[in-house]
């Protein structure tokens, strides 16, 4: 299966995010991750759907929105109506989860649940089937520049595990802390999308060689 990388503008340069979002997608990103946090259910505040709204007039990949918001039930058909190619909410914060992934098939845009890296796949055993995306957080959501927490490794393997036992369709998303030097390990997990912020963004190399060496990621880190 072919990596896909997803870039988070949360650490995009804001006053370039026209400019920056038209280089990842030359670059050869797959989708935009944009980080929704309410200051609640994360202890930051991002952004809102006109955000997704006005990528959508510039870019022509889909648009990953990532809902870290209390009550997500609440804003599922603003976002989806803003553009939202893919609603990912987060199970810890839905008190009915079926009805909420229900609420973002009913727009035909793709569903998708996360879990925090404590957060047992057992959550989400019985929905596996409805899903498009499942999105295994690897740090603590709410700020980008995390390290990535080593368990989590565990996880997407399990889930991988299940994936292949169930037959299931659903691609698995991992986010936090990946960088060219775990990346490589992340995807022999199991993962498909590798998110990235601060790698992308922060990184030294070019937006297009840092996109390039999470695609394809060199097995000896050192090299590079
Ligand atoms: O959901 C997120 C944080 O809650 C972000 O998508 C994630 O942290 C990306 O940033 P980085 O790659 O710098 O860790
Ligand atoms: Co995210």
């Amino acid at each position: 299966m072919m990596t896909l990388v997803a870039p988070s503008i949360l650490s995009a340069d804001l006053l370039k995010l026209e400019e920056q979002i038209k280089a990842v997608e030359a670059a050869g990103a797959d989708m935009i991750h944009v980080d929704v946090m309410d200051g609640r259910f994360v202890p930051n505040i991002t952004m809102g759907p006109k955000i997704v709204e006005a990528l959508k007039r510039i870019t022509s990949i889909p648009c990953d929105v990532h809902l870290m918001i209390e009550e997500p039930e609440k804003y599922i058909d603003k976002f989806a109506q803003a553009g939202a190619d893919i609603l990912t909410i987060h199970q810890e914060a839905s008190l009915h989860l079926d009805r909420n992934i229900e609420a973002i098939t009913a727009h035909d845009i793709k569903a998708g649940v996360s879990l925090n890296p404590a957060t047992p796949l057992e959550q989400i055993k019985w929905v596996l089937p409805k899903l498009d995306q499942v999105l295994l957080m690897s740090v603590n959501p709410g700020f980008g520049g995390q390290k990535y927490i080593p368990y989590v490794s565990g996880k997407i393997s399990d889930l991988d595990k299940i994936r292949k036992a169930g037959k299931y369709s659903f691609m698995i998303q991992v986010d936090g802390g990946i960088n060219h030097s775990n990346a490589k390990q992340v995807l022999d997990s199991g993962a498909d999308i590798l998110v990235a912020g601060s790698a992308i963004f922060s990184s030294k190399l070019g937006l297009e060689q840092a996109i390039k060496l999470l695609k394809y990621p060199s097995p000896d880190p050192t090299s590079i």
